[in-house]
């Protein structure tokens, strides 16, 4: 359905995204993860056409549309990282003034906004004004404009950043209904792992303006399938300890965090024997100790080598 082809931005000769290469296809619901400044807004407000790429095509059902945006606005909402409302209008006059930009009007208008107020759960406050919301509502109110005029793809930004856990949970039950009970096509970006892997049937990640990894969630942890995540809880940590333990062989890497660690080792090396006989040396307990199956931010830290949210 939608496709970018080496898509690139550079921003005053600095490279923001390079060589983007993706996919949608119809009613998929697919995640961009990717720590701050990766380049997902960017990927986004090109794929919106926002703003131009430096190089590479976007393809909507094989046409590449760059030079020819009306098409795919017909089609996409997007739902961006600003808030974009008028705090003294109410929501519903806020919606109304985004249905005229889509050039909807009259009854048209009024049943859209009655169906997308519905969708987001704000019916009931729709004459509030908007400076009267919680950070969570506006956001709400936003995935409502992106909705009025009934759009087959939809584009999110990060949008559960910065609110109220009761919102999130609302907006990605409205993602999935939309997904899963409408057949919108979805493309979700964010930086919480647990949102894509809960969403998305597919993921890319993307670090440094690039795509580095891309597929189902067990295509993904299949990376990992010469790895073991082991968690340690120590008596106390010691920073002695931590680069002795980084220095195991085997061992690729270590997070520290209070008293607890975080290792990463080839699968099969006898870490136990290793970690007893250096906890003795330096008179720590080790308290617990187990094996974990490999999460999606493990494959992240395995590309990259940092969490995330560093
Ligand atoms: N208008 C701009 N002018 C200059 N540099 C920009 C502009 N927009 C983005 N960048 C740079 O491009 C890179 C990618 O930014 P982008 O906002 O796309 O990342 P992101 O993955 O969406 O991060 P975030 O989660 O923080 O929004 C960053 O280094 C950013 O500083």
């Amino acid at each position: 359905m939608l496709e970018t082809i080496k898509l690139s931005k550079s921003f005053k000769g600095k490279k923001a995204v390079q060589d983007v290469n993706l996919y949608l296809d119809s009613g998929e619901s697919v995640g961009l993860l990717g720590p701050n400044g990766a380049g997902k807004s960017t990927t986004i407000s090109m794929i919106s056409s926002l703003i131009k790429p430096t190089a590479g095509e976007i393809k909507l059902n094989g046409v590449n549309i760059i030079n020819n945006p009306e098409q795919i606005r017909r089609i996409l909402g997007v739902v961006p990282q600003e808030l974009a409302l008028y705090e003294a209008l109410s929501a519903y006059e806020n919606l109304k003034f985004f249905g005229s930009i889509y050039k909807i009007r009259g009854n048209e208008l009024d049943k859209s906004i009655q169906r997308a107020l519905e969708i987001v759960g704000l019916q009931d406050r729709q004459k509030d004004l908007v400076k009267t919301f919680s950070g969570g509502m506006k956001r709400r109110v936003n995935i409502a404009a992106a909705l009025l005029h009934h759009p087959k793809i939809l584009i999110l930004d990060e949008p559960t950043v910065g609110i109220d856990p009761q919102s999130r949970n609302h907006i990605l039950e409205t993602v999935r209904m939309l997904n899963k009970n409408e057949g919108t096509t979805v493309m979700y970006t964010s930086h919480y792992m647990e949102e894509v892997e809960q969403l998305c049937d597919r993921l890319y990640i993307m670090d440094h303006g690039e795509i580095i990894a891309s597929g189902t969630k067990g295509e993904l942890l299949s990376i990992l399938s010469t790895e073991d995540t082991i968690k340690v809880q120590l008596s106390k940590m010691d920073d002695r300890f931590v680069t002795q333990v980084k220095s195991i062989e085997g061992v690729r890497k270590v997070e520290a965090a209070n008293t607890n660690l975080k290792i990463i080792a080839k699968k099969g090396i006898n870490l136990v024997s290793e970690l007893v006989y250096l906890s003795e040396q330096h008179h720590i307990q080790l308290i617990n100790f187990h094996t974990e199956n490999p999460s999606l931010e493990d494959v992240f830290l395995h590309l990259t080598g940092r969490t995330l949210r560093d």
